[in-house]
């Protein structure tokens, strides 16, 4: 549901493996699909191409099916709409596991559609579409969702794709350690370069550092647990990200095993004019602060400044966006 990047590599690997798969998307991709089939590859060489004749395309969710999982890939904003859509359509009681980010959406959807069972996802790696119809892992890591016979079924598809499902009762702690990682997301969209190449300026991590500073004082005051999606822990973090960058690349090695192409979800939102995921994401951290009778300054002002990206002429250089976080 909401075949984009994450929505067609996921299921593009799960039909490749002979699962059947229903994909619903925007008319722009259901083209691309239809004209090219979907393409996937990743940063270690795999490669797959599904014929458009094997897809199933919808602009809907189509009715009359019992799917016994569907994949919640759509944008936080649309999350609510896309519930309500999916529960016009599925039998009560359907599972569907949220592979967003962000800490709100399951909530979000429980809410909008109450006789779905909803569960949490967690997706690590980063997805970015290359050309119409092509869809590339340029980045590593495991799924993590919440435990249910269905998920556990796709695990040896995920497997011959070199994709690890790991199951497990609880994912809030995760989903905050994902959020943290995805402060950079507003970094990297502002900054207009690829992932790899912002992260190897100490200006552009020295801001993202300062947002994960600011989100992780919060999160330890709030007495919120908080696990690593990398093999870093989260409190380290920020520390990690202010060292100069001959020692960052050496010691953040992991981590910058990357495609030089890979690029945030948010540079995409802010290059095609969409609405972002800003909210859920430094709006999430304001919200937690206010929760407990404090202030977030710096994530405030990076949501602020991702707002305001339609008035503004150029992406930030570095030094700028140190200067407009008020960090210089
Ligand atoms: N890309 C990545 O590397 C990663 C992304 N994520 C998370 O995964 C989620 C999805 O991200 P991503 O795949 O990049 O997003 P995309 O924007 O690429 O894909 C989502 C697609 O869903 C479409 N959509 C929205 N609402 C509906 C609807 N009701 N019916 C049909 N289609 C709909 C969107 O169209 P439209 O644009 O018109 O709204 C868009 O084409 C986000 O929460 C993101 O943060 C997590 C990890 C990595
Ligand atoms: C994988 C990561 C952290 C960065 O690409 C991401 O979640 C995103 O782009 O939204």
């Amino acid at each position: 549901m909401g075949a984009g990047s994450v929505g067609c590599f996921l299921g593009g690997v799960l039909a490749q493996a002979g699962h059947e798969l229903h994909f619903v998307a925007r008319p722009r991709v259901l083209e691309a699909l239809r004209t090219q089939g979907l393409r996937l590859s990743d940063l270690e060489g795999r490669q797959i191409h599904l014929p458009p004749q094997t897809l199933h395309l919808h602009a809907q969710p189509p009715v009359g099916l019992r799917p016994a999982l569907t994949l919640l890939c759509v944008k936080s904003g649309a999350t609510a709409e896309a519930a309500r859509q999916l529960a016009a359509c599925l039998p009560p009681g359907s599972a569907v596991v949220s592979m967003q980010n962000g800490v709100g959406n399951v909530e979000r959807a429980r809410e909008a559609a109450p006789a779905l069972h909803w569960l949490a996802g967690m997706v690590p790696f980063n997805v970015a579409e290359q050309a119409a119809g092509h869809y590339h892992r340029g980045t590593a890591g495991g799924l993590a969702a919440e435990q249910h016979a269905a998920l556990q079924a796709l695990s040896p598809a995920l497997a011959g794709f070199g994709i690890k499902l790991r199951l497990q009762p609880d994912l809030r702690a995760l989903q905050w350690g994902k959020l943290l990682i995805n402060l950079n997301n507003p970094v990297n969209a502002l900054s207009g370069r690829p992932l790899r190449a912002q992260l190897l300026d100490r200006g552009y991590r020295r801001c993202f550092a300062a947002l994960q500073a600011e989100a992780l004082a919060l999160l330890q005051q709030a007495g919120i647990a908080v696990a690593a999606p990398t093999p870093v822990p989260p409190r380290h973090l920020p520390a990690l990200l202010r060292l100069p960058t001959p020692l960052f690349r050496l010691l953040a090695a992991r981590m910058l095993r990357m495609d030089s192409k890979a690029r945030s979800s948010m540079a995409d939102d802010l290059a095609r004019g969409r609405k972002t995921e800003i909210d859920a994401l430094c709006g999430e951290v304001v919200r937690l602060a206010c929760r407990e009778g404090r202030q977030a300054p710096l994530n405030a002002r990076m949501q602020a400044l991702v707002e305001a990206w339609a008035q503004r002429p150029r992406p930030y250089g570095p030094r700028e966006l140190e200067e407009a976080l008020g960090l210089r």
